[in-house]
């Protein structure tokens, strides 16, 4: 099978390009397989013409071994998906990632991380996983977002696949405002200062929920079963969920359980084969029981509730069971309203209100698209049609 050797010299903290050089690539010639190409990119958006021309050269299913975040990740997939390879469709690429990125949330999804761990040894696991005697994969879905304009307009539909993440509200503000911080501050660290910056602010949209195809209606986790059930809105015959803002957080994953290795913000995704879903986490600040109204105040008072939250996604996916006890405060027994609505659906629409200008931003890992005055998104998850065709990670 053809092979590609690609990284991205600049993504993480800058040092694929020395990791390729003293370990995947001697790694790779050990096991007798020699790349047809090996590349660095060397600008941004480059990685998809690399493999879009790879692929179109080889035309059959290819490896490609990339060493990468997952943005470089997304932005071949988006290549691929945009352009057309001659007459044919995109055959299958297998990718052995190297987590070389800053989050990595793909890889540390797939190989979840533990204290035993060898650091050297654990970046090497997909590609060990490529050069084993008999190697497996396991196959991506996809999330489609496409953003809308309003129906009185004529501009052209636009679209970004995700691997990862497609998000609003304050995740979407986080991602848009710490790209600026990226060339201060590298690090992971950048996140929680962007996430200081919009934690207050509440963002006004209605949602639309669609079924998981296999289940035929919306999911919603419940904390005292441990499981997900059908959503109380949602019933075989009319399993459309409507919801209304103001939404504090809005984020829908597809393949991964955590956007860091230790940040697990939709714990109970897995990779089962054959099942196509986003799990979805929602914060309603209006679902507190001391939060009457939308007012400056209340919304103070809510974010430090906000940042509990996100602080026990990092307790091992602790917040999909906090709840509200009677005076308002997040504890994590009784039986008052959940903190967070843990949503497992087919795809969600997004419909901002036109005043809030924040609640049209939305990412789709990492890339910011920004919703036109009364447009909406819609993000739909899909899987590969068959063996040959999509996206399959070596693990
Ligand atoms: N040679 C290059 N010079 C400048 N930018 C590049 C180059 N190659 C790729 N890029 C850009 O670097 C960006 C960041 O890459 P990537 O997302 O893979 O790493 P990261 O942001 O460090 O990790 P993660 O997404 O896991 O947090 C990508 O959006 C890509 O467009």
């Amino acid at each position: 099978m053809p092979l590609l050797v690609l990284y991205n010299p600049v993504c993480g903290d800058g040092t694929a390009q020395q990791f390729f050089n003293e370990h995947v690539l001697p790694l790779i010639a050990s096991s007798g397989k020699v790349p047809d190409k090996i590349a660095a990119t060397d600008r941004a958006g480059h990685s998809g013409a690399i493999v879009a021309d790879f692929l179109a050269s080889a035309k059959s299913p290819a490896t490609v071994v990339l060493g990468s975040g997952d943005g470089t990740l997304h932005e071949i997939i988006n290549v691929l998906n945009s352009r057309p390879l001659g007459d044919t469709s995109i055959p299958r690429v297998s990718f052995s990632l190297v987590p070389c990125g800053t989050a990595n949330a793909l890889y540390s999804s797939l190989f979840p991380p533990s204290d035993d761990d060898d650091p050297l040894q654990y970046k090497l696991r997909s590609v060990r996983a490529f050069l084993s005697p008999s190697p497996t994969t396991v196959p991506l879905n996809l999330a489609i977002t496409t953003l809308s304009p309003a129906p009185t307009r004529r501009t052209p539909l636009q679209s970004s696949i995700s691997v990862v993440v497609a998000s609003t509200a304050l995740h979407a503000s986080i991602l848009h405002d710490s790209e600026s911080l990226r060339a201060s501050d590298p690090s992971m660290e950048r996140f929680k200062t962007a996430a200081l910056i919009n934690i207050t602010l509440w963002y006004n949209a209605t949602v639309k929920l669609f079924p998981v195809q296999t289940a035929g209606v919306v999911q919603l986790y419940d904390p005292a079963e441990c499981k997900f059930v059908a959503h109380p809105q949602s019933t075989q015959s009319d399993p459309i969920v409507d919801l209304e803002g103001p939404f504090a957080y809005f984020l829908s994953t597809v393949n991964v359980d955590r956007l860091e290795p230790a940040f697990k913000i939709t714990p109970l995704t897995t990779r089962t084969r054959g099942e196509v879903y986003l799990d979805v986490v929602i914060v309603r600040p209006l679902r507190d029981p001391t939060s009457a109204m939308d007012s400056e105040a209340t919304r103070h008072a809510f974010a430090a509730k906000a940042g509990t939250v996100l602080g026990a996604a990092y307790q091992n996916g602790a917040h999909i069971a906090l709840r509200y006890a009677q005076d308002g405060s997040v504890v994590s027994d009784g039986d008052g309203p959940t903190v967070v609505e843990y949503i497992r659906c087919g795809g969600w629409e997004w419909e901002p209100d036109d005043t809030d200008n924040r609640a049209h931003l939305v990412c789709a890992d990492g890339d910011i698209l920004t919703i036109e005055q009364g447009g909406k998104a819609s993000c739909l998850a899909t899987a590969p049609k068959n063996n040959n065709a999509g996206f399959a990670v070596f693990i």
